[in-house]
């Protein structure tokens, strides 16, 4: 087979690609080879470009998976030359994907770019010299870790934070666009997400996303000075700056900032009200957004909504706040639950193996996490407590020769979520659900069939069951005098649709919600 065509190129490694995502790579090394650029296939070789030289090295570690998949693909044995090729460095009249790489080494030569390097796959499986890395690899290192010294906004990451990584990040549909985006922001793919903005409610993992930006740039890119400041840290710096009487201090930090290349500013709602910090933050984005250095930024709301209120920032800076790309992180569906719950609770217990730690070496059975799905809450940091102790509860129940309840969790999820155990009234559910559905009282006890209203009934009895400490009896008396057999009818109608449809899931929750606040 004689692959020719650029767009054979492309087809080839999609190919190539697909297999790879099968295998048991890490998503952040798949990221980096999505984000390789084909560019031509000839003579049996895949020629790909990359913005990122370290992918040079990723790729050569990955070396004989990469090779195997693309054989695989292609039916044949097929050679793959991977190009360094910065992307902002180059000229209009850069090396084209038709170019060869002897003139494309000349280009470079011409142009004094030192940065091309190379990695060279399987028949002479060379790993080309980075004449870069050779000849100043050393002295970037050196001043790299230089400015890292003279600059006090950075800090050695601690051993928790460490963990806050993209590998252990758990993905959904929630939360994988924020995901997407923030590995293009780390591994330097994407400038135009520029400030790259996360928003969403507590627990949700923001902070994580941003802490595992600061992670990859240590790990990976360490010339690139990367500094995490959470709002209150950044309110701080500027006060004292401005307490000290010397201008010097004032100049001094905006120096310091002005000298970070991607800088991670958490829950920014908090600079709200603080006039001279909203200024300073205002100037440090401007400055380091026209050097072309990144900026990410977290919120509990959206830029707009910054915006509102009297102590609302000004338009000014909202406005530039979502000049870039703006994504929040939605609640955890079900699925997604379900599969924090199996992470949470899987490494929980390799770590209490690890660590001899006797509590917590149990297994939580399949039944039992789905069982814990069903009963969490929205809040990420909240769930990870409450698989600490269901699985403390199911160590327990091993011992004794059984398996942990479904009361068990109940009781767990209660302490975990006391709110979705508080007294709330069937009125309260009743008030919820007509205002989600806009129908009047009447319409929703009474016994009017279409399709809307039946959905809205069926839903205020499984909430009444649900969240209010009732029997069922009553909760029929609440819905005109329906029957024991009709409510469970009702409470069955909505167990199910809650499994099959996840749309329908969500609306249920977010009604939940909006009755039990968020927890
Ligand atoms: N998708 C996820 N995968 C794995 N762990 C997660 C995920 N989302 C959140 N977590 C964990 O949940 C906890 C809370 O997350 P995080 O601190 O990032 O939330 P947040 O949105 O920043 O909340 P807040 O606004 O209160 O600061 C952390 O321990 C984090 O590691």
């Amino acid at each position: 087979m004689e692959l020719s065509l650029e767009s054979d190129a492309e087809a080839l490694w999609q190919d190539t690609l697909d297999l790879l995502a099968a295998r048991d790579l890490p998503e952040s090394t798949l990221a980096m080879l999505r984000n390789c650029t084909p560019t031509s296939m000839e003579g049996g070789t895949l020629r790909l470009e990359t913005p990122m030289r370290l992918v040079l090295k990723t790729v050569s570690k990955n070396a004989s998976i990469i090779e195997e998949c693309l054989s695989q693909a292609a039916f044949e044995p097929i050679r793959l030359d991977l190009e360094f090729a910065p992307a902002q460095a180059r000229p209009a009249a850069a090396p084209t994907s038709s170019m060869s790489r002897e003139e494309a080494d000349s280009w470079a030569a011409a142009t004094g770019d030192g940065h091309v390097a190379t990695w060279s796959g399987p028949t002479t499986r060379v790993i080309a010299e980075d004449t870069w890395e050779e000849n100043s690899g050393e002295e970037a290192r050196a001043a790299a870790a230089m400015r890292r010294r003279n600059n006090p906004l950075v800090e050695d990451i601690s051993q928790t934070t460490s963990k806050l990584t993209f590998d252990r990040f758990v993905r959904g549909e929630e939360n994988d666009i924020a995901y997407q985006a923030a590995l293009q922001v780390a591994n330097g793919m994407n400038s135009t997400y520029n400030p790259l903005f996360i928003y969403g409610k507590s627990g949700l993992g923001k902070t994580h996303l941003l802490r595992a930006i600061q992670n990859y740039v240590a790990k990976n890119d360490p010339s690139r000075l990367c500094v995490y400041r959470d709002a209150s840290s950044f309110i701080t710096d500027y006060t004292e700056a401005m307490r000290h009487s010397e201008r010097s201090a004032a100049a001094a930090l905006r120096q310091s900032y002005a000298d970070v290349d991607v800088l991670i500013i958490d829950d920014v709602q908090k600079m709200s009200g603080k006039a001279g910090t909203l200024g300073f933050f205002f100037d440090t984005f401007n400055e380091l957004i026209a050097n072309g250095k990144q900026i990410v930024l977290a919120a509990d709301r959206t830029p707009a909504q910054l915006g509102m209120g009297k102590d609302g920032f000004d338009e000014r800076i909202t406005s530039r706040l979502s000049a870039g790309f703006t994504t929040p992180i939605q609640v955890p569906s079900y699925e997604l639950k379900l599969r924090l719950i199996e992470t949470f609770c899987e490494r929980m217990r390799d770590d209490a193996v690890r660590e001899n730690v006797a509590g917590l070496t149990g297994t939580v059975p399949p039944e039992a996490r789905s069982y814990m799905a069903e009963r969490a809450g929205n809040n990420i940091r909240v769930i990870e407590g409450f698989c600490q102790r269901c699985l403390f509860a199911a160590t327990t129940a091993e011992r004794r020769g059984s398996s942990i309840t479904k009361e068990e969790i109940e009781t767990v999820a209660k302490e975990c979520w006391p709110s979705s155990g508080r007294a709330v009234s069937i009125e309260d559910v009743q008030r919820a659900v007509e205002k989600f559905y806009d129908i009047d009282h009447s319409s929703l006890v009474g016994n009017k069939r279409h399709k809307g209203l039946m959905e809205a009934r069926h839903v205020a009895i499984w909430l009444s069951r649900e969240l209010c400490d009732r029997t069922l009896a009553d909760i029929g008396k609440h819905f005109g005098g329906r029957s024991h057999a009709t409510v469970m009818h009702s409470i069955s109608v909505v167990d199910e649709a809650k499994r099959e449809d996840k749309t329908f899931y969500d609306r249920l929750m977010q009604i939940r919600e909006s009755i039990t606040g968020n927890v």
